[in-house]
């Protein structure tokens, strides 16, 4: 307990960023940078040394170990750590407010959740909250962008789903429409899992594929003007509404539907449905997320207890096909990689 506080702390002051790679710094100097009390500074960093997160050189002095570094403010996991303390702990520690408000029920939305009581505007969507604070979005969008959680132990897409076909049919048919988009990355954040495809599939062309999020997310994207990103269509769209990229092949929805109840999830389902090319019975529709087992893996029940906190769920198999069938589609395949809890639901039109 006394680590994940004073491994938060340290990150929120950015201390782990001003410890110098391969060299020592003294606690009285960490305190200046923030203006604070060498004792509170020595007390909270006594406590990572005595872990071993941090290293003592001498007495008052620390440099980094092996893993601290990861706890700097430009790395991924360190952001994640971030994410699951705000979406998850904090969270837990608001269940008995949460409960005391709703009773015992789900929160089916981005509204009314324990995240969003959590701080203090239950009403507020949570995005919005996420969104109002620059410092939290950009690392909400960075701990989306650990290399685990795109291409590493929970398996990339292109890992349990085989885009090759895609590229086959860029390069192949010579009939099939070349302004046709074949990958609609919806809710994509700054383009991580695209790229990860792309870089699978080189010929899959980066030009039919799109990257769609929230207006400030895909500002972001653009901002970081990733070379490996350039030719895709970077595209501003809230998936609520009417999908703008009608008859696509592939519309990826990953790590977005747990975000949401199964209302909010049949919605933005039947709007990519209503998008899906009549012409063409190949076109897709994949939901990655985690596939829960019956009874669940310690990897299910610990991201669905951080979905419960933001108004949505992990799901199984049934839970996929019921919200799939109500948005005018079926189950062609929930493709499985060994070693994983993630999986895509490939889905086609009825
Ligand atoms: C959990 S993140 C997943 C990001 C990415 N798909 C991945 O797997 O790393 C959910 C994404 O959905 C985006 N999002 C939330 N509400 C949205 C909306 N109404 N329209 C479009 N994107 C939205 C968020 O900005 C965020 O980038």
């Amino acid at each position: 307990m006394g680590e994940i506080g004073a491994t938060y702390m340290f990150m929120q002051w950015k201390l782990f960023d001003k410890i110098p790679s391969g060299r020592s710094i003294s606690y009285k100097e960490l305190a200046a940078s923030i203006n604070g009390e060498e004792s509170v500074v020595a007390r909270i960093g006594g406590m990572l040394v005595a872990t071993g997160r941090l290293v003592q050189t001498s007495s008052g002095h620390v440099t980094h170990s092996a893993t601290s570094k990861m706890f700097t403010s430009e790395s991924p996991a360190g952001a994640l750590f971030l994410v699951m303390l705000e979406h998850g702990l904090r969270g837990y520690l608001h269940w008995p407010e949460y409960f005391a408000r709703y009773g015992v029920k789900e929160a089916t939305g981005p509204t009314n959740n324990p995240y969003t009581v959590s701080w203090g505007h239950p009403e507020t969507n949570m995005w919005e909250i996420i969104a109002a604070d620059e410092e939290k979005q950009r690392v909400f969008a960075a701990g989306m962008r650990t290399t685990d959680s795109i291409a590493g132990k929970y398996g990339g897409p292109a890992s349990i789903y085989n885009f090759a076909w895609l590229g086959d049919l860029a390069s192949a048919e010579v009939k099939h429409d070349k302004q046709r988009a074949l990958v609609v990355d919806v809710g994509g954040s700054h383009g991580a899992t695209l790229k990860h495809i792309l870089e699978a599939n080189p010929s899959l062309p980066a030009e039919r594929c799109v990257l769609q999020d929230r207006a400030e997310v895909i500002e972001e994207a653009i901002q970081r003007d990733d070379p490996a990103l350039r030719a895709v269509r970077r595209m501003p769209h809230d998936f609520n509404h009417e999908q703008p990229v009608k008859g696509a092949m592939v519309y990826l929805l990953r790590r977005v539907l747990h975000d949401y109840g199964d209302g909010i999830c049949i919605r933005v389902l039947a709007r990519l449905a209503e998008a899906l090319p009549r012409d063409d019975r190949r076109a897709r529709v994949l939901i990655m997320d985690q596939v829960v087992s019956d009874p669940p893996s310690p990897g299910n029940a610990a991201a669905d207890l951080v979905m419960f906190n933001i108004g949505g769920k992990e799901r199984t198999p049934g839970n996929f096909d019921y919200i799939v069938r109500e948005a005018g589609m079926r189950v062609v395949k929930i493709h499985r990689r060994a070693g994983t809890e993630v999986g895509v639901v490939e889905c086609a039109l009825l």
